[in-house]
């Protein structure tokens, strides 16, 4: 069994891939208990054979990963690293270091359809991303989240908005508080059409797959039109797609 972490700016999210089937998801919101109090709480009961990790939270938080499982006396923690090429899929970054490694983790699980797709992960951050059928990462975008783009305005004005999203989602919003959690909706789904309706130009990209994961991915979803495949847990698949990769090659780097 590999445990699989998927480390964000908000929360962890954790599954064990066994069997060939990815099992047992659970998340966590970071909080000021610290990094172990989570992964206490995430952890499966028995010792995984491989930990394998995508981490966009940064240094402390990976260091704490790693002097968890050692106190465990767990394998050390494989931590996944956006790289040039993978799996047949080559990076748009000229520095692919600098690409968000669950960007690139959520490009490889939809470039096992061997479809064009596009990717939108609504997380803390909501990234598009594009990879073509024969696996080129075209590139994406990076955008506040809904919740994210409402602290930013809270920060800044002297209104303090609260979380509103009404069915059906209104054209304009009545009061402060719709008209900020509308205006984020928006601006994401307006960014995500321009994205498509740009892609949709291009000769050589056919009947994307979209592909929609993340925590906010229910407050756009009823708002996407047809078609849009929900799969909360894509970071992870393509975790695990690496993590099963790497143990066939016996290259585990
Ligand atoms: N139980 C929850 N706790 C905190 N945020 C949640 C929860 N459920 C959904 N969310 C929303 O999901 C976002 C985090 O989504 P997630 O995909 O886990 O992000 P990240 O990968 O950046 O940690 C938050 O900004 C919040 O709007
Ligand atoms: C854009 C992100 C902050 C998204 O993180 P998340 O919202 O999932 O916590 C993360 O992918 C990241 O730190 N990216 C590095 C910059 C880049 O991808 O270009
Ligand atoms: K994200």
């Amino acid at each position: 069994m590999i445990w699989l972490l998927d480390l964000g700016n908000t929360r962890a999210k954790a599954g064990s891939w066994h069997q060939g089937q990815l099992v047992r998801l659970q998340a966590g919101c970071w909080g000021p208990e610290g990094p172990a109090a989570v992964l206490d709480r995430l952890a499966p009961a028995e010792r995984p054979t491989a930990i394998w990790v995508s981490s966009v939270a940064g240094s402390q938080v990976q260091a704490a990963v790693i002097d968890w499982a050692r106190g465990r006396d767990w394998p050390s923690p494989h931590f996944a690293r956006s790289t040039a090429e993978a799996l047949g899929v080559r990076c748009a970054y000229a520095d692919p270091s600098r690409l968000g490694v669950d960007r690139w983790m959520v490009v490889l699980a939809a470039a096992a359809t061997g479809r064009d797709a596009l990717i939108v992960d609504a997380g803390t951050a909501c990234t598009v991303d594009a990879v073509t059928a024969d696996g080129r990462h075209l590139g994406g975008l990076i955008l506040p989240g809904v919740a994210l783009a409402r602290s930013a305005l809270n920060q800044r004005t002297q209104f303090l908005a609260e979380d509103v999203v009404t069915t059906p989602l209104p054209v304009v919003g009545n009061d402060t508080n719709p008209a900020v959690t509308v205006g984020a909706v928006h601006a994401l789904l307006g960014a995500i059409a321009r994205v498509q309706a740009g892609l949709g130009q291009s000769s050589d990209w056919h009947d994307p797959l979209c592909v929609l994961t993340g925590g906010e991915a229910r407050l756009l979803a009823p708002h996407l039109p047809g078609g849009w495949l929900e799969r909360p847990h894509y970071v992870l698949e393509g975790l695990a797609r690496l993590a099963v990769a790497a143990d066939e090659t016996g290259d585990i780097g």
